[in-house]
């Protein structure tokens, strides 16, 4: 774990001491967007490439938008070894990593110095890559799931919208419920580097799933009847929940699986075709477990949980 200052690579943890403790993630660096608007950067066949970790929830997003928008077979993605360790990501072999299928690199840092040989920042996942210009696009997965929506609508013809006009508002909304308190809520629970830090996280981690809990309750989906960007954005953090941020982030309060509406609704859609493609759960509890040593210092991995999540899930009857 580590970050490049001046492009030059750095091993160094999270540093929590200014924040009492507490874990605060850094603003992602590259913002464009890939489009009508933005001339520099036009919707072309297997002109963009996609580095993800398949362990990682924010690079999840991005592989399923891909997958639902059918841009397969325009965007390539090249997927990094599960381990995160004093390097950063790698690009060393491992059942279902691919290596760096551009440029044959050996870690990704190396990615974003290709990028900016001077470059001070994180090196995370996901990259959006542009080849033509040998740049980021976007290191935001936010974003990029975004770009995915609309971007490349003149090249497959697929129009099914994630975030529609008319329900952005609904969409945003739970989105500020679910980004800071939960999909980034675990993290500052399992980082945190003080008791009260933790605590104040965990606390709103559970609190927001029970506000989620009761939405689910009586709608399909988190807005309404349609599914839309929101869900996919919390569907990646419940599909981890139960397997590592329980234990290894000390979520441990409930699992998703003590929810009745939650854990329906994470199963119909992880039953939803080609989303359980998208699912590593090997490379899941690898990454997390092996390469964060300061909290799971014997690299040991858990076994469990053992969850049927092809279970019928019995929410058709919720849409009206
Ligand atoms: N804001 C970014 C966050 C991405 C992110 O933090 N990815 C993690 C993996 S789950 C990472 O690569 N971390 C490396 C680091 O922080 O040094 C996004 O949503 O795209």
């Amino acid at each position: 774990m580590g970050l490049l200052v001046d492009g030059k690579w750095q091993d160094k943890w999270y540093d929590t001491s200014k924040s009492g403790g507490k874990f605060e993630r850094q603003a992602s660096k590259f913002r464009h967007f890939v489009g009508a608007d933005d001339n520099k950067f036009q919707p072309e066949s297997g002109r963009y490439h996609l580095y993800v970790a398949l362990a990682c929830p924010w690079a999840h997003r991005t592989l399923i938008v891909r997958k639902l928008k059918e841009l397969e077979a325009h965007i390539d993605v090249s997927i990094v070894h599960p381990h995160m360790l004093s390097h950063g990501w790698s690009f060393d072999d491992y059942p279902g990593s691919t290596g760096d299928k551009l440029y044959g690199k050996t870690y990704l840092h190396e990615i974003y110095t290709l990028a900016d040989s001077e470059i001070t920042t994180r090196v995370t996942v996901p990259i959006l890559w542009d080849k033509k210009t040998k740049q980021i696009v976007n290191n935001e997965s936010a974003d990029i799931i975004r770009i995915f929506n609309s971007g490349f609508n003149t090249l497959t013809g697929n129009t099914i919208d994630y975030y529609p006009e008319s329900l952005r508002s609904a969409i945003d909304e739970i989105n500020d419920l679910v980004y800071p308190n939960i999909n980034n809520g675990v993290y500052k629970a399992g980082f945190a580097t003080t008791q009260a830090a933790y605590e104040e996280a965990v606390n709103d981690v559970f609190g927001a799933l029970a506000k989620i809990e009761q939405i689910l309750s009586s709608q399909r989906y988190l807005v309404a009847d349609t599914l839309t960007e929101a869900d996919w954005r919390l569907f990646t953090t419940l599909i981890r929940f139960d397997a590592v941020y329980h234990g290894h982030f000390k979520c441990n309060i409930k699992q998703i699986a003590d929810y009745p509406n939650l854990f329906a609704y994470m199963r119909e859609l992880y039953q939803i075709p080609g989303i359980a493609d998208t699912v590593n759960f090997d490379h899941i509890k690898r990454h997390y477990y092996f390469s964060h040593t300061m909290i799971n210092p014997t690299q040991v991995i858990p076994l469990g949980p053992k969850q049927d999540l092809m279970q019928p899930h019995g929410r058709e009857s919720l849409s009206t």
